[in-house]
Order: structure tokens, then C-alpha cells, then sequence
């Protein structure tokens, strides 16, 4: 395995604020921290040219993750493996090994045009001029980076930026690209070349990839495998066709009714079968497809209702996504 993570934790201390005036004096003395786990005994391993999704609700510990695997962080426990080095131990050699791209923060010179950035990254990492053309190449290809390349990347856009950022992190053809949120902020466009390019490299280099995303098209369009964190802990490890089915399955029968029948058609169905789930969008009725309500009983059932029209609904994986933190939520309230 490229990727080794057993039991990593990550514990943040914090400054507690002072409440009143005397806790404000003695916290200037002496302040009283708290510990906040923000991942929490989380295990996974990934093979050599998988690209990998690592997706949870905001504050889930997904950057602190990466920052683990990257070397930037220490775990406060466990224990993170990449390529046979510890990250932060073996920070010097380990770096040459990876490519890393933190949405906000840039690894290009601001001042000088990115053909400059691209050839100090090229002397710093020693990569042969032979390797770095046929690199520069696909990014012409991919990238369409001839529109930019002479031009400092202060006056790049946002989106000409990342594409650079992207292009940047896979040019020393390291073993393992790690990027978080790399497509925040750019319109349909930018983020449809992004995805193109950061396919091209995972499938023609073999390139290992971890992307975190909000955005649930960059995870459905490019990763075979899907790492669900939420409150620091992993709740889910498998392909996006598994989460389908560990989620619910997702798969519906919409049938439309006479407007004035459909909430009667509800209340008979929920009768009828109270653990089904049942939702009405208009004048669509909408039913879970299960083995426990064949298709002939639900026709017998709708058959009043005066059904004009019957299809099979697929739920967003969006939505399914969303259910899933939702469920969790309330797991944790209860
Ligand atoms: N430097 C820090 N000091 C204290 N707490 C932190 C620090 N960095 C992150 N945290 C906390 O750790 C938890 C996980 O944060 P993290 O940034 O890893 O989440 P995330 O899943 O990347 O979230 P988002 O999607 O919003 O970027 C959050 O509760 C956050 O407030």
C-alpha cells in the first residue's frame, strides 16, 4: 500500500477565553487550555494509482488530515506511512515524493511569470529536462497553459492560477498528489479543465491522488473511492456505487397523480407500508423501489390515484450525500 494511516489522531489545544474580568487577569498569568479531538483514531490505506476522495461537512478534520499525511502537522497519535516515509520524520526526502495543492495558499512565485516558477521547481527537484518537457506538453494539451505561461502569475485569474497550482504540484512526477479543495471558487469551465487535467495525470502517470471537495462533481467525476469523515471520525470507506447502496440506495419510482388524489395516495401508501419511505414532490409521488413493496402490489396500490405517468428516479449523489451528514447529526444527538 502507497498510503498507510492506523489509528491517527489529532488533538488541537486551544486557549480557553476568559469569561470575566478576574479570569481575564489570571489568564494573564497563566492561561487554561482545552484539548479539542479533531481526528480521532481514523485507518485507511490506499494503493498505488487510486484517486481518492476524502469528504465530510465543514470541520470534519479533513484538512487536518491531509496536513498529517503531508508532513505539516504531527498526529498527536498513530501513525501515517506514504511511500515508506514518515511524513514528518523524513520531511526533506519525503517532500520530492509528493505534490501538494492548499487551495488558498499558492506554491508559485508571485512576482515572476509561471514559465520562471516552473523552471525553479524543475532545479529544485531535479527533474530532467526531458521528463519536464514531455510534462510541459500535457499541460499545453490539457491545460491550454500557452495562454498563461509568460505571464506573472500575479495577473493570472483565480482559475488560470489553479490550473498553474495543479500543473505545478504533479510536475517532479511525485508518487502521491495531495489537493485540497482545488476547485473552490471557478466557474463550469475552469472546473471542467481542472478535472480533465487532474484525470489525465492520475490515469496516464499512474499518479496517486487524495482530493478533499465540497463540491460533490469533482468527487463524482474523478475518484473511484470515497473516504467519508465526519466529527474526526471515518464513516464510511468504499467505491461511490457502495455509498449509493450503504446511503439508501437512492433508487425511487416516481409516479404522477391527479393533483387531487396525491395526498391520499400518501397517507394509503405510508398505511400500508410504514417503513418505506414515501415523499411527495407536486403532483409526483415518490416511492423507495424495495423488495418489500414489488412493483405489481404498487401498481394495485396507485391503481385509484389515476396514475398518468410511472418512472424510475435515481437520487443525486448530493443529496444522498447530504442525507448521510444529516443522519449523522442526529446520531449524535440522540
Ligand atoms: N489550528 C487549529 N487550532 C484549533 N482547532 C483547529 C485548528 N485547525 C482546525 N481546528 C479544528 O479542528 C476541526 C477540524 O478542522 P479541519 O479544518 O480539519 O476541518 P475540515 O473538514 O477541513 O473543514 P472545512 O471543510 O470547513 O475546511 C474543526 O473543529 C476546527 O475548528
Amino acid at each position: 500500500m502507497l498510503i498507510q494511516v492506523e489509528n491517527l489522531s489529532r488533538v488541537y489545544r486551544t486557549p480557553i477565553a476568559p469569561k470575566n474580568w478576574a479570569e481575564r487577569l489570571k489568564h494573564l498569568v497563566r492561561a487554561n487550555y482545552e484539548d479539542k479531538l479533531s481526528v480521532s483514531e481514523v485507518n485507511f490505506n490506499i494503493a498505488a494509482g487510486e484517486c481518492v476522495g476524502l469528504v465530510g461537512p465543514n470541520g470534519a478534520g479533513k484538512s487536518t488530515t491531509i496536513k498529517m499525511l503531508t508532513g505539516i502537522l504531527e498526529p498527536s497519535s498513530g501513525r501515517v506511512l506514504v511511500a515508506g516515509f514518515h511524513p514528518q520524520r523524513d520531511r526533506v526526502k519525503y517532500v520530492k515524493k509528493i505534490g501538494v495543492v492548499f487551495g488558498q495558499r499558492s506554491q508559485l512565485w508571485w512576482d515572476l511569470p509561471v514559465k520562471d516558477s516552473f523552471e525553479i521547481l524543475q532545479a529544485l527537484f531535479d527533474v530532467p529536462q526531458a521528463a519536464f518537457n514531455a510534462r510541459l506538453d500535457l499541460f499545453r494539451r490539457e491545460a491550454l497553459l500557452d495562454e498563461f505561461y509568460h505571464r506573472p502569475v500575479r495577473t493570472l485569474s483565480l482559475g488560470q492560477r489553479m490550473l498553474c497550482e495543479i500543473a505545478a504540484a504533479f510536475l517532479h512526477s511525485p508518487d502521491v498528489v495531495f489537493l485540497d479543495e482545488p476547485t473552490i471558487g471557478l466557474d463550469l469551465e475552469m472546473k471542467s479543465r481542472m478535472r480533465g487535467l487532474i484525470r489525465k495525470l492520475n490515469q496516464e502517470s499512474g499518479t496517486t491522488v487524495l482530493i478533499t471537495s465540497h463540491d460533490v462533481g469533482d468527487i463524482e467525476r474523478l475518484t473511484q473511492r470515497l473516504l467519508l469523515i465526519d466529527k474526526g471520525t471515518l464513516r464510511f470507506d468504499g467505491s461511490l456505487a457502495d455509498f449509493r447502496s450503504h446511503a439508501g440506495d437512492g433508487r425511487w419510482w416516481a409516479a404522477r397523480l391527479h393533483p387531487e388524489l396525491v395526498a391520499a395516495a400518501e397517507t394509503q401508501l405510508r398505511a400500508h407500508h410504514s417503513a418505506l419511505p414515501v415523499r411527495l414532490r407536486g403532483e409526483w409521488l415518490e416511492i423507495a423501489r424495495h423488495d418489500t413493496l414489488p412493483f405489481a402490489e404498487l401498481m394495485q396500490l396507485l391503481a385509484p390515484y389515476s396514475v398518468s405517468e410511472l418512472k424510475p428516479v435515481e437520487q443525486e449523489f448530493e443529496e444522498l450525500l447530504h442525507g448521510f451528514y444529516l443522519a449523522n447529526q442526529a446520531e449524535a444527538v440522540c
